[in-house]
This record gives structure tokens, C-alpha cells and sequence, in this order.
């Protein structure tokens, strides 16, 4: 693969995670053959602890971005897990591949690189909303590598308790102390929706200084709540934007697979 050249990426399994609901769109795994069998996303350059993601468009759409959720030693194949928007360019025609249809994709991307925050961090303070959990996948697999890492708590922000079947195509955290798991229901009777006060309540034990922090969802949701952990003095994003000065640092993940 190439981040400006489109690679034709063959489908090898579809899997729904979630049929969908009056409120919230279904949700598919969806498992691609990589054109070099014996080639895998590191292989290709993806540092997926650093949110490297794939590009995929369709003639006629925009090109739109998902973040692998398959370990990226993984030979021959990568997956990802979408929503599909049914008014949306790109993720319905995603659904709609039958097994061996093909599909252009571009990456790894970025450009400008997301790099990981180079300062002592002991503790990860992350909020997800809906299928964004995706995005924190591979984070939490290289984050979790770190020497220096105590404890990761996420917030996990969906609409109905139902959709927490989106989290069975992601990794099993059960026998992992260092990470807490918290959940908001934003549509359910007994629910909250994500503010303010529940940041506070979820996060507001972990010191500032030692607390690197990661929102992920539509961009409109991700400035609101790093702008709810800003006022509560959380200040240092876990990746930045920005081309850094001789390349920039490979994360953890990347680190631990052997070339
Ligand atoms: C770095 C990055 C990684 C991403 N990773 C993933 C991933 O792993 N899985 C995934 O499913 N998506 C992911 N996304 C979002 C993805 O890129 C698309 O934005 C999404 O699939 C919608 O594209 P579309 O062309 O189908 O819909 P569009 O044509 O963009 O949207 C059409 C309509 O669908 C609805 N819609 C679209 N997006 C949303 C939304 N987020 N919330 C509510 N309604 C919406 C709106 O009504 C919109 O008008 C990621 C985005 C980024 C920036």
C-alpha cells in the first residue's frame, strides 16, 4: 500500500457486530486480503500505536478514513469495524462487498504523522464515542507496552446497551488490571449522556500532570470533551499533530514486532 497510490484490496470476511436499531446505524467487521500475501500492515509501514489508518474510496466518493482494528503483525489480512451510515458515500457501499469483491484503499496515513507524546506518562484518561472505540484499539494494544504505564481508564460512550456487542470483534481486556472500563448510555431510561459533570466523575482521580488524554468520534464530539477535560486541568494530549524534527518516534507497538 501507498499513502497517495490506491490499492485494490480484495474482501475475505464480513462479520455484523451490531444489526442496528431505531437509533444507531448496524455495525460490520470487515476483513480484507492484502495484495502481497505474505506482507502485513507493519510490513507496509503502519504504526498503528501511533493511529495510522487506512483511506478507502469507491468511484465518485470522497475518500474516508478507518482505523484497522487487527494486530498489525497480522499476515496477509487487516480488518476494520465500521458503522454504516445508509445515507453515508462510502461506508454502505463498504457493507454492500460481497466476499471477493475488491475495493481501493490508500495508506498508512496520516500526513501530516500523529506522534505520541514524548513526556513520562503514567496514566491514559480516554473517552470513545460509538464506533470510535476502533480508534483506541491498537492505542490501548501499544499504550499497554509502556514502561512507564499504571493505569488506563476509558469512557465508553454509546447510545443503547445493545451496541456493546460492537466491543466482541475488539480485544479481550478481562484479565488486564491496569485498564478500567466505564460506559455511558446516552439513549437508555437510566442512561447520561456524556458532560461535563460525568467526565469529572469518571476521570477527575487521576493527577494532572501524570495524565496524557485521548477523545475519539466526530470531530464536533471530540473538541467538547477535550475541551470538559481541559477545564478539569487535563492539558496533554497522548498524540499530536505535527511532522517532527528526524522522523518521529516509533510507539511501543511498533517497537515490539520483531522485523
Ligand atoms: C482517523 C479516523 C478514523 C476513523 N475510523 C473509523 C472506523 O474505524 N470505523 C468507522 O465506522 N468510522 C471511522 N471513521 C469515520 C469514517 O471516516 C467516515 O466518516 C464514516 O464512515 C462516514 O462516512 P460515509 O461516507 O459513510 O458517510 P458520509 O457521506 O460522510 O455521511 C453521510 C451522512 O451519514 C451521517 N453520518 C456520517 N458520519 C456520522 C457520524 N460519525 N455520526 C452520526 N452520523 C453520521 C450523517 O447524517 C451524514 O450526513 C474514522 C474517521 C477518522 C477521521
Amino acid at each position: 500500500m501507498h499513502v497517495f497510490k490506491p490499492t485494490a484490496v480484495a474482501l475475505k470476511e464480513k462479520v455484523e457486530l451490531f444489526g442496528g436499531s431505531s437509533v444507531s446505524p448496524k455495525v460490520v467487521k470487515l476483513t480484507f486480503s492484502l495484495p502481497d500475501p505474505t506482507s502485513s500492515l507493519h510490513s507496509l509501514g503502519f504504526d498503528l500505536g501511533l493511529g495510522d489508518f487506512v483511506r478507502f474510496r469507491f468511484p465518485g466518493t470522497r475518500a474516508r478514513a478507518y482505523s484497522p482494528t487487527s494486530h498489525p503483525s497480522t499476515i496477509g489480512t487487516f480488518t476494520i469495524i465500521i458503522r454504516v451510515y445508509p445515507k453515508g458515500q462510502v461506508s454502505p457501499k463498504l457493507a454492500a462487498l460481497d466476499l471477493g469483491d475488491k475495493a481501493d484503499v490508500t495508506g498508512p496515513l496520516p500526513v501530516p504523522w500523529l506522534t505520541r507524546k514524548r513526556n513520562v506518562t503514567k496514566h491514559l484518561a480516554l473517552v470513545a464515542f460509538g464506533v470510535g472505540i476502533t480508534e483506541l484499539v491498537s492505542l490501548l494494544r501499544s499504550e499497554l507496552l509502556s514502561d512507564t504505564l499504571e493505569s488506563i481508564t476509558v469512557l465508553w460512550c454509546l447510545r443503547r446497551r445493545e451496541e456493546m456487542t460492537i466491543g466482541s470483534g475488539l480485544d479481550d481486556y478481562s484479565a488486564e488490571k491496569r485498564i478500567k472500563f466505564e460506559y455511558a448510555f446516552s439513549r437508555e431510561s437510566d442512561g447520561q449522556r456524556a458532560d461535563a459533570g460525568l467526565i469529572q466523575k469518571i476521570f477527575s482521580h487521576l493527577p494532572k500532570a501524570e495524565t496524557a488524554v485521548c477523545c475519539v468520534g466526530t470531530k464536533a464530539t471530540e473538541r467538547e470533551c477535550y475541551g470538559w477535560l481541559n477545564k478539569l486541568g487535563y492539558k496533554q494530549r497522548l498524540l499530536k499533530m505535527g511532522i517532527r524534527f528526524g522522523g518521529r518516534t516509533k510507539s511501543p507497538l511498533w517497537a515490539s514486532i520483531e522485523k
